[in-house]
């Protein structure tokens, strides 16, 4: 385990990172998702020891700090050196001799699957090529964390799939530790099941994707992951009243008067026979299919809002009562 304490970083009289704590579980990948502009990359950089910072540190079990390598997401590959040169860059510059550089390139190249690439140079290779390039050239040095930052973003959506199954199948063969930055909650989602929520520069919520998905720790998490209807209300002394329905809702908060929001995600636990829960009527006016569910659209009294439901469980402009099959979230 990698443990991050209090890492914080200004740039320009500005905060970037604030007291960032942060645990890296070994031979595991750590998501870390977070909206454009939010310090994932400032991170990393720390991480890399590209970038220091205003303060913390990063140290593991044996109070050492780890030796992070990035792969970048526009792959920075050397255009005038082979794939093979690429790969051995790092070595040679830390004068491990040719035999063992070649020796250890070969290993490599086999594992990640451009053997036959080695002679070619990078404008000779695909985007999803060059990719796996870069991931040897940083796999050579044998980080203790591999940083990969955005490294799919420009890849078409096919070849990003297949791209994160091949780092997660990866990361099992190689036991990696690795920290994986994205702003696509789908790309956290089916790499780990430890995500990290990084917005304005602070880590909000570090969970799996259900418990991120139920249970947002916070407005800015759940308007960030998005898919959520996002409902104003009044609490009161522990009642909730809102457009949707009047009743009872979980809330932090204090009890007095205040305005809140129910959060209702798409996905959310509702259904339609009773349960002891709240329930709303409202009529279905759009359905749309989308694969696995079909995406409702409720109109309920003035309030619309969005549900995922498995396809042919509900009928265009039929009306249902819709139960909760837990309490409501309220921020
Ligand atoms: N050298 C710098 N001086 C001042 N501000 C900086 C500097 N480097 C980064 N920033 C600011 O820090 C914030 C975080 O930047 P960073 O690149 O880490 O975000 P990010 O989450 O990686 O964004 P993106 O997903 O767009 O790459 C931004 O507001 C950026 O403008």
């Amino acid at each position: 385990m990698y443990q991050l304490t209090a890492i914080n970083q200004k740039k320009g009289g500005q905060v970037i990172l604030h007291d960032i704590n942060l645990q890296i579980p070994e031979h595991k990948i750590l998501a870390i998702l977070g909206p454009s502009g939010s310090g994932k990359t400032t991170l990393l950089n720390i991480l890399a020891q590209i970038d220091t910072p205003t303060g913390g540190t990063i140290i593991d079990a044996d109070g050492r700090r780890p030796k992070g390598v990035m792969v970048f997401q526009d792959y920075r590959l050397f255009p005038h050196l082979t794939v093979l040169r690429n790969i051995t860059f790092g070595l040679k510059v830390r004068h491990v001799n040719k035999a063992s550089r070649l020796q250890q390139a070969d290993a490599i190249m086999a594992i990640v699957g451009i053997s036959d690439l080695a002679q070619r140079y990078p404008d000779e290779l695909s985007g999803g090529q060059q990719q796996r390039v870069a991931l040897a050239r940083a796999l050579i040095l044998k980080p203790d964390l591999l940083l990969m930052d955005e490294p799919f973003s420009s890849l078409d959506e096919s070849l990003r799939l297949e791209m994160l199954d091949f780092i997660k199948q990866l990361q099992q063969q190689l036991a990696l530790t690795i920290v994986f930055v994205t702003h696509y909650k789908s790309e956290a989602y089916l790499l780990s099941n430890q995500v990290a929520i990084l917005i304005n520069g602070q880590i909000m919520q570090l969970a799996t994707p259900q418990q991120l998905e139920q249970r947002p720790a916070n407005l800015a998490v759940a308007r960030f992951l998005g898919q959520a209807n996002f409902i104003n209300g009044q609490w009161q002394a522990g009642h909730l009243t809102t457009d949707l329905y009047s009743g009872s809702a979980n809330f932090n908060g204090p009890n007095e008067q205040r305005t809140v929001v129910l959060y209702l995600p798409f996905s959310g636990a509702l259904q339609l026979q009773p349960t002891s829960y709240p329930a709303f009527k409202g009529q279905v006016v759009a359905l749309t299919w989308a694969g696995a569910y079909e995406q409702v659209t409720v109109q309920s009294a003035a309030t619309q809002i969005k549900l995922n439901l498995p396809v042919a469980t509900v009928q265009l402009q039929q009306t249902y009562q819709f139960y909760f099959t837990t309490i409501p979230v309220v921020f």
